[in-house]
């Protein structure tokens, strides 16, 4: 097959690993970046993209999410996590089916796409449903079945099936954009017998695991009263830990539990809105970071957040560390703008494919326009006006795996409208189911 380029002419690169401090040009070359230089000629080029007033970065990387509970936004508002997933989203979610989370995820996808992410981790339930969604959209995606047993044998048995199934049917599917990782849900939903497994057959499939872990004070209470240790300890004391444990929320550690993450290379999804909408705490972010420990980004369900916006997401990140901590200089821009690339590839094990500006990687680039009220004046400070001034709408290209998603504005792969309204009536039909 013959070779597809793209050039993008006159790009301001911001970059977590590079300081470009004049305009370049860079070379697409089918799903990979070529060449960055300071006139590549566009003779023989497939297509151009003008990038004046335009701002050049990185595909941001969503960490934690799951992306079909689009269809719950708004539906259980303003309560705290054991209520709120007890009493609402679990009740909602046993009426859900393969359809309802291809259409979950498909609306999750224009919402990603439109806002500057090209990468997203999820775990959640109907998972080969939501490769689809990710190959028909031409997005990068870590997919994780969610498994809970609650120590029930039988359950745990068919719950680590499901998540090998979905393994050998969708790793490395959609042209390698998508990469399955076990999805053991928590150390309060997940036996010992279940974490110790998942651990095992990591190991032997070479596979990578997405969990939650600390988020809530009870949680941390529940798991001292049944193990006798924190969940950090207690997920150390049985082996479960190491370089490929990807852990979201860790918002309540002690020194101990740091120096374990640290011990472990463990990494972390920060997740602020959801923290702060289901009041669940403060992680300690900039302790953290201080320690060397990598910490991305990542969203949540769009049913606590309420949105997939990755821009915002890292600006609430970095307020709440200043505020919380009491100290205007951490968490500053250039560290949100690496959190939410670099830090995000490394998260997910993609550091050599994803997550910065450079020849050899995969083409995920985004353009963010600087023709904008909020954007202006034009600061040399590029990572303060996208941290700080911008949000997702002021994306207005958005490029994966060479693969132009959204350009001007306009979605390329899939029908807005059409999936608004799919979304619309699957919504209307679950609650109706309740
Ligand atoms: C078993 S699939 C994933 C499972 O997790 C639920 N969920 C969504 N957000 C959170 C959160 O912040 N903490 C714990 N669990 C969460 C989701 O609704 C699915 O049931
Ligand atoms: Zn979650």
């Amino acid at each position: 097959m013959a070779d597809n380029t793209i050039l993008i002419k006159n790009a301001v690169i911001l970059d977590p690993n590079t300081d470009y401090d004049e305009k370049k040009d860079l070379l697409i070359n089918n799903d990979l970046i070529s060449e960055i230089s300071d006139n590549i000629s566009d003779e023989n080029v497939d297509k151009v993209i003008d990038a004046t007033g335009k701002i050049l970065l990185p595909g941001f990387i969503n960490t934690h999410t799951h992306l079909s509970m689009t269809l719950f936004r708004g539906l259980a508002d303003d309560l705290a996590l054991d209520e709120w997933l007890n009493d609402n989203i679990w009740p909602m979610e046993a009426n859900l089916n393969g359809n309802y989370c291809y259409i979950g995820a498909l609306l999750g996808a224009v919402e990603l796409i439109k806002s500057g992410t090209t990468t997203f981790s999820d775990m959640y339930f109907y998972m080969e449903d939501v490769a689809k969604a990710v190959e028909e959209s031409g997005i990068r995606a870590v997919l994780s079945y969610g498994m809970i047993d609650f120590g029930d044998e039988e359950k745990r048995k068919a719950e680590i099936e499901k998540n090998m199934a979905l393994f050998k049917n969708c790793h490395d599917a959609a042209d390698g954009r998508i990469k399955v990782f076990f999805g053991p849900h928590s150390p309060y939903t997940a036996s010992e017998e279940l974490l110790r497994e998942v651990r095992k057959l990591a190991d032997e499939n070479d596979m990578k695991i997405h969990i939650h872990v600390s988020e809530t004070q009870k949680e941390i209470n529940d798991v001292s009263s049944e193990k006798g240790l924190r969940p950090f300890e207690y997920l150390d004391s049985i082996g479960f830990l190491g370089p490929d444990v990807l852990c979201a929320h860790c918002v309540w550690l002690n020194d101990n539990e740091i120096d374990i993450i640290k011990k472990n290379d463990v990494k972390i999804s920060h997740n602020p809105c959801s923290n702060m909408k289901l009041a669940s705490g403060i992680a300690p972010v900039s302790k953290l970071l201080e320690n060397d420990i990598c910490v991305s980004i990542g969203t949540d369900g769009a049913s606590s957040n309420n949105n997939l916006d990755l821009i915002e997401e890292l600006k609430t990140a970095s307020l709440l560390q200043k505020v919380s901590t009491l100290d205007p200089k951490v968490l500053t821009s250039d560290e949100a703008i690496a959190i939410g690339t670099i830090n995000g590839a490394k998260a997910l094990g993609l550091e050599d494919e994803i997550g910065s500006i450079e020849v050899g990687k995969k083409a995920d680039l985004i353009l963010i326009d600087t023709n904008n009220a909020n954007m202006i004046p034009d600061s040399s400070n590029l990572s303060s006006n996208i941290i700080y001034s911008a949000n997702g709408s002021n994306v207005d290209t958005t490029i994966c795996n060479g693969q132009i998603l959204m350009e001007n504005k306009k979605l390329t792969t899939l029908d807005e409208q059409e999936i608004y309204d799919k979304a619309r009536k699957a919504i209307e039909e679950l609650k109706a189911l309740l």
